[in-house]
């Protein structure tokens, strides 16, 4: 990247995440040089599992309060999606999946695929989100999921079948990009048949 020099850096804020104003200089495609500033929200980079069922024809879906989409749209507040979270310091990505899993759903998964890497929101997120499958049993439930309270986390957990998944992605119930990508994974491998 010798597109890009004298790269400065400005923490805005530094509470839960870090907020970052980067000014830099950027040459443009006639090799005029002209001064940008970026502003990069970090919060770590994330995974998330679509847990499918072939037997039952099911997915394993979470529905919580998401403070950001309320902001943006009131009425849409309440966010059904697949089960995610933010990777821990020293944890690899299927270690998070693994462990979500287990906290946000209840079940104790032993391996999961990884399908994709997904930059969420290139503009404004450094975030890089890690996309996995996985199928899931009753045999494996342990608990009934829900999040954890010390996090005040209060997650709803749905197993719904697969085609209603589907229909609710066309009217729009399901607005998760993950979750759209991740069931559309399921339908281009036919992983429910
Ligand atoms: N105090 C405080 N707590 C926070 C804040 N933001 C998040 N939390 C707490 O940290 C928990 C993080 O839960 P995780 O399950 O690890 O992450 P997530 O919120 O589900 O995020 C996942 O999905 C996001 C949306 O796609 C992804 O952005 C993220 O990387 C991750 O994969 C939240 O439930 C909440 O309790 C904050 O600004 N302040
Ligand atoms: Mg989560």
């Amino acid at each position: 990247m010798n597109k890009i020099k004298n790269i400065t850096k400005t923490i805005l804020s530094e509470e839960w995440a870090t907020l970052t104003r980067i000014d830099y200089d950027f040459q443009f495609e006639d090799g005029a040089w002209k001064s940008v500033s970026r502003e990069c929200y970090n919060r770590g980079n994330g995974a998330a599992i679509l847990l499918y069922n072939v037997e039952k024809g099911t997915i394993i879906l979470t529905k919580q309060f998401r403070m950001p989409i309320y902001e943006n749209t009131e009425d849409e507040g309440m966010s059904i999606e697949v089960c995610a979270g933010s990777i821990e310091h020293n944890d690899d990505p299927l270690e998070t999946v693994i462990r979500e899993t287990e906290e946000e759903v209840g079940y104790k998964i032993k391996d999961a695929k990884q399908v994709y890497k997904a930059y969420t929101s290139p503009g404004a997120l450094t975030e890089k989100m890690f996309l996995y499958v996985a199928e899931y049993s009753e045999a494996t439930k342990i608990s009934e999921g829900g999040g954890l309270e010390s996090e005040n986390e209060e997650i709803e957990v749905l197993e719904l079948p697969f085609a209603k998944v589907v229909a609710m992605i066309a009217s729009e119930e399901i607005r998760d990009a993950k979750t759209i990508m991740l069931v559309q994974y399921a339908q281009i491998h036919k992983l429910l048949g």
